[in-house]
């Protein structure tokens, strides 16, 4: 090599040449950066202009549109920068890409690096004053090639460039050289591959974005027109929840008017794995997206807490409709069961069969808390039929006067509270809790263990399990939500005497407060929802889901082999039903990126076993690091956790999770707490679902396949959690294959 950079006033020295292209790259992150802050001032300016101007009522020399315009532009890519240089101040910066290019129509190859055509990439889109484009946004049509481009579909690029970013400076550059016969003799090629790096990096507590170096298959997913269900498939660590976040700031950059209104709602399992991904889409410039855990679907309620394996089992299953159907329209407990008052000088009485007909009438067409109306309206004319008919004459005359009496009657009223209060979902599940009324629910339905489980669940539990929001949707589904006051009155004479509302409304303020209380009564939709890890959910939680969205468009993604679900087949049927009706898009993502090829290759093995057709992807990072077993006696297990985990945290730069089964929780949860490192998490397997770690200490892992709903999946998640060791502790060895 010729060291003497003087010879040909180009440096040559590889050193001399990473530092030049360095120093080019830099000047232009700067320039961007530079452009931002113009941005910010402008947009300051305008604002401040605006105000003046718009408090002296004067007339600006700027078109007002092209002011709007031109304010609201740099308004937007100020306020996203900013977001992202926040997040990011310590990782990768805003701009993260570069492809050099034949020129269009140039069918020769450049002799120069510069006749090729240069872009950026970054997170989002910035353009100079004159408005050139200084980089382009990733989701923007022409930065495709960037993550589709390959050597046998090279797509006109040359040399596909990653820059390794911490805030604003450039710490690293990533070269692909796509076409090597058509790259000048001046294009230099850097790096050992942007993948491999970022896939070695060590792991912290929570996801990155990973723009710079999505994958072509991912970027199809990514792209898939939002039309129907497209459906992500994928064994694990193949990027199906990375590729779902960038999906959905793709389609707010498609379609921002669509999908910005009608919000787009990611569902995913846990409030550790929301936690764990909630900085990806901020750090792509998105933050309108929902992010919710299962057991935050429905608005009001929330719940962390899960139930023993046959009590979930139990309130997944669709067979708890028709209890929950019985129970919204049966008896009221505690309510009164016979109805007696004294008017026109008559004792008038209705036992407990008339007050059924009566409900039974009411409930025939209407949800229970709207058929106020009509309950109230079988109770005055069943009281009628018994008023003697000596007695119907004068001021009682017809039934509508009678009415009037008995309804303005304080026993009345004070009955029909409490025979017809509004129900409240929850009120109504912890109704299960009786083992006798339950059992009478759920004839046919369940058996009498069934009940037994469940009547004793409910009965004695403290808080709202997650499985127990989709019951409760179901309910509020059933109960419905009380009329707005003024809209009852507008048909019902009855209704219209007896609320008690004497406040004078004109009709504009009456039809008002009736929309605000329709839109209040409403479940809150989506224009697109997203659910990861598709495969957990159970037939009651895709009903739960799909009210969420029944006119939007749909990405679903998981991976059957994890299904944390007894039953795959109930769950995905359940699935169907509910989306049937929608053209479908697969699409299937064939890498583990995640675990090292020595981890994944056991993990494959102990699925293989149990489930033979399960999708196993290809790991492609070898650490030639075994994993390792180590058996112990049954009282040792704990300490045996906690010194492999302190074993690995000196091996391994970031975290280390060990995923212990839930009765074995507290006990190796104390152990670790004496460790006292913010690098180790204990995680039940439930919770491990979708997180990643440096290393895994996967405790008894026989216990995990027998105190799961998941069994063998469940351990078959734990096993695919570490990308670069893994230690099981074992008391028993039946799982080993
Ligand atoms: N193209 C890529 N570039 C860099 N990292 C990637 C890429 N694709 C995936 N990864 C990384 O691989 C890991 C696994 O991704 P992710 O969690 O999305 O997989 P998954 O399919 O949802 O896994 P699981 O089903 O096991 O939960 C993450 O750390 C993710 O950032």
């Amino acid at each position: 090599m010729d060291h003497s950079p003087e010879s040909t006033g180009l440096p040559t020295d590889l050193e001399s040449v990473e530092r030049a292209e360095l120093a080019v790259e830099q000047a232009h992150v700067d320039r961007v950066y530079g452009r931002v802050e113009e941005a910010a001032r402008s947009a300051a300016r305008i604002a401040v202009d605006g105000h003046q101007r718009g408090q002296a009522q004067q007339v600006g020399m700027v078109r007002d549109e092209e002011m709007t315009g031109l304010y609201e532009r740099d308004v937007l890519v100020f306020a996203a920068a900013r977001r992202i240089a926040e997040l990011d101040a310590e990782h990768e910066g805003l701009v993260f890409g570069r492809l050099d290019s034949d020129r269009p129509g140039a069918d020769e190859p450049a002799t120069t690096a510069n006749e090729l055509e240069t872009l950026y990439v970054g997170r989002i889109g910035v353009r100079d004053a004159e408005y050139e484009p200084l980089v382009i946004d990733w989701r923007a049509p022409a930065a495709e090639p960037f993550y589709r481009a390959t050597s046998a579909d090279r797509l006109g690029v040359v040399r596909r460039r990653v820059l390794r970013c911490r805030g604003a400076k450039i710490i690293g550059l990533e070269d692909d050289l796509l076409a090597p016969e058509r790259a000048p003799e001046d294009l230099p090629v850097m790096g050992e591959g942007a993948l491999m790096a970022a896939l070695s990096r060590a792991r912290g507590h929570t996801m990155r974005d990973i723009v710079a170096t999505i994958q072509a298959e991912q970027d199809k997913a990514i792209r898939a027109p939002a039309r129907g269900v497209t459906v992500i498939g994928g064994g694990p660590g193949t990027g199906k929840t990375v590729v779902a976040l960038h999906r959905a700031a793709y389609l707010l950059y498609s379609d921002r008017r669509r999908f910005e209104r009608g919000g787009v709602l990611v569902i995913g399992p846990s409030a550790a794995f929301m936690a764990y991904i909630e900085r990806v889409l901020p750090s792509l410039g998105e933050n309108t997206v929902s992010l919710r855990a299962m057991g935050e679907v429905v608005d009001g309620v929330s719940a962390t807490a899960v139930d023993d394996v046959e009590v979930a089992r139990i309130k997944g299953s669709l067979r708890i409709r028709q209890v929950l159907s019985r129970a919204a329209r049966d008896r009221v407990p505690g309510a009164p069961t016979s109805l007696k008052i004294f008017v026109g000088g008559a004792s008038v009485e209705l036992d407990a069969n008339a007050l059924d007909n009566v409900r039974r009438n009411a409930l025939r067409r209407t949800q229970r808390n709207k058929a106020v109306t009509e309950a109230r309206r079988g109770l005055v004319n069943a009281l009628w039929q018994r008023f003697p008919e000596d007695l119907k004459s004068g001021k009682l005359a017809d039934r509508e006067s009678f009415g009037d009496a008995v309804t303005d009657l304080p026993a009345f009223a004070s009955f029909f509270f409490a025979w017809w209060p509004t129900l409240m979902p929850v009120q109504v599940l912890r109704w299960l809790g009786d083992a006798r009324r339950l059992r009478h629910w759920a004839r046919g339905e369940f058996n009498d263990a069934e009940v037994g489980l469940l009547a004793e669940a409910i009965g004695t539990a403290t808080e709202l399990t997650v499985a127990d929001i989709a019951l409760l949707d179901e309910l509020d589904q059933l109960l419905g939500r009380p009329l707005p006051v003024e809209r009852d009155e507008e048909f019902d004479w009855l209704e219209g005497l007896s609320d008690g509302v004497n406040e004078v409304l004109t009709s504009s303020e009456r039809r008002a407060r009736a929309i605000a209380a329709a839109e209040a009564e409403e479940v809150a939709e989506y224009a697109h929802v997203l659910v990861d890890e598709a495969q957990d959910l159970s037939p009651m939680q895709w009903r739960m889901v799909t009210r969420r969205g029944p006119q939007a468009s749909w990405t679903i993604v998981g991976d059957p082999a994890q299904s944390a679900w007894h039953d795959p087949a109930e769950a995905t049927a359940a699935m169907d039903s509910m989306l049937s009706h929608l053209q479908r898009h697969t699409f299937r993502l064939s890498t583990n990126y995640r675990n090292s090829a020595e981890i994944y290759a056991f993990a494959g093995e102990v699925i293989r076993r149990e489930i033979p057709d399960a999708d196993l992807p290809n790991a492609v990072r070898e650490t030639g690091v075994e994993p390792e077993h180590r058996q112990v006696e049954v009282g040792q297990v704990a300490d045996a956790a906690a010194a492999a985990a302190t074993e690995l945290l000196g091996l391994v730069e970031g975290t280390v999770g060990v995923i212990v089964p839930p009765r074995l929780r507290a006990e190796v949860g104390k152990v670790l707490a004496e460790i006292g490192n913010p690098r180790v998490a204990a995680l039940s397997p439930l919770e491990s679902k979708g997180l990643e770690y440096d290393a895994v200490v996967v405790v008894e892992p026989d216990a995990i396949v027998t105190d799961t709903l998941g069994g063998i999946r469940a351990l078959y998640v734990v096993l695919t959690r570490a990308t670069q060791r893994m230690i099981t502790i074992n008391s028993t060895t039946n799982w080993l294959p």
